[in-house]
């Protein structure tokens, strides 16, 4: 596993190292309270004479000035472009409004980006920051559940395409992540549960022993207890960083992090982006992916059950939407893990173990009429 590293006092959580195989590229991850406002996160950040926050116009209003002004002390210059809010914004055109601002104030190749907000942010101030320039630096500063349990770790940047969900994109590693839980205050209830689905992937797909944790610990997420959001989201993130050290660009074992994505991508994809959030459309489909995991002869019955009944307990939809056999089949078939015209599914071999198998077209058509409306 990851190598935990000494942490100011003022962290709930030690640091958590993201192993790069270039030990330049690994950074760490600060998980904590009050982290806005504890000077000792923001220090060693990239040096440059200026910094470019980008962020939305739902979180801008809540904590642009706490970060300017952490960042104010460090760098000359510290500008903002915020962008409007929603998957269906993370786009060409919110892309460009990145590159133009940059390029609008001749920002200089070691202009360091910060990325305030969810996943969304998250995922489009990385594939800017990769591309501008070849590759200017860039920090995540998650405030969601779900940046700070896994979109802010890895590197994956990306922009949806209609045909589907993060197709243009790159690997790009972040130089840091400072995840202060405290911002969770502020978010909406069904984005908190949306947070929740990718907690609850981790378990099957790499310990056993924390799905059974979540399950005892749900009720107490999801009245946002302090201690154990705080837990949820450091042993996620322990776990993302373990599986990203050992296969950064996704060449075998981090496609296990795509459990459930398969059909929750083609569920988002299928709907119009925003619709079902990501988190939604994942929850549902590691029902299916349970379901398809069972089917294969690979986990029995029950596992299927108890997938299903976490999973409703947590307050996702565990019921499809109907699209269709031939929809889902055309939508899955824009996806990055497949291979030769396969789709190719992230199936659980044993609880704590995931691995990738294709399917015949009939057995994932049996899954979808199964959990279909
Ligand atoms: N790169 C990766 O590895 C990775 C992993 C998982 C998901 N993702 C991507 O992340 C995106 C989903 O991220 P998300 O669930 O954070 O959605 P999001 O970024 O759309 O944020 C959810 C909503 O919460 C609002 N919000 C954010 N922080 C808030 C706060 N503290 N208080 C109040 N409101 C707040 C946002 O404005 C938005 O309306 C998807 O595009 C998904 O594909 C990427
Ligand atoms: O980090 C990863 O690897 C993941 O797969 C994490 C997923 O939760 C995330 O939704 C990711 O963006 C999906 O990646 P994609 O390659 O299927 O677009
Ligand atoms: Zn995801």
């Amino acid at each position: 596993m990851s190598s935990a590293v000494a942490a100011p006092a003022s962290h709930s959580v030690p640091a958590i190292r993201v192993p790069i195989a270039l030990e330049e590229r690994s950074y760490d991850i600060l998980i904590g309270s009050t982290l806005l406002d504890d000077a000792a996160s923001w220090q060693d950040l990239p040096r440059a004479a200026a910094a470019l926050i980008v962020s939305n116009e739902t979180v801008a209003p809540l904590y642009l000035e706490r970060l300017r002004q952490r960042l104010a002390s460090q760098y000359a210059r510290v500008d903002s472009v915020i962008l409007p809010d929603g998957e269906q914004h993370k786009d060409w055109d919110s892309l460009n409004r990145i590159v133009d601002h940059l390029l609008a104030r001749a920002a200089d190749r070691k202009t360091v980006l910060f990325a305030l907000g969810g996943g969304v942010i998250g995922d489009m101030t990385g594939f800017a920051a990769a591309i501008y320039m070849r590759g200017v630096p860039f920090v995540q500063v998650p405030t969601t559940l779900l940046a700070q349990v896994d979109s802010s770790v890895g590197g994956k940047t990306a922009i949806n395409h209609p045909r589907g969900k993060n197709m243009i994109g790159a690997f790009y590693q972040p130089a840091r992540v400072i995840a202060d839980m405290d911002t969770l205050d502020t978010l909406p209830p069904r984005e908190l549960v949306a947070g929740l689905a990718e907690v609850i992937k981790y378990g099957p797909i790499a310990d056993a022993a924390f799905l059974d944790w979540i399950e005892t610990n749900l009720d107490a997420l999801l009245a946002r207890d302090k201690s154990a959001l705080a837990h949820a989201v450091k042993r996620s993130c322990e776990i993302k960083a373990w599986v990203v050290g050992q296969d950064e660009r996704e060449t075998g074992l981090r496609a296990i992090l795509n459990f459930g994505h398969t059909f929750g991508h083609a569920i988002e994809t299928g709907l119009g982006y925003g619709e079902w959030l990501h988190g939604e459309a994942v929850g549902c489909g590691m029902v299916l992916a349970s379901d398809l995991s069972v089917r294969l002869g690979l986990m029995p019955p029950e596992f299927l059950t108890r997938m299903r009944g976490l999973i409703q307990r947590a307050g996702l939809p565990v019921r499809a939407p109907r699209l269709g056999v031939e929809r889902y089949l055309e939508l899955m078939r824009v996806d990055k893990k497949n291979e030769g015209g396969e789709i190719r599914f992230v199936v659980i071999e044993a609880l704590g173990r995931a691995g990738m198998r294709g399917a015949p077209d009939t057995l994932v058509a049996e899954v979808l009429n199964a959990h279909c409306d």
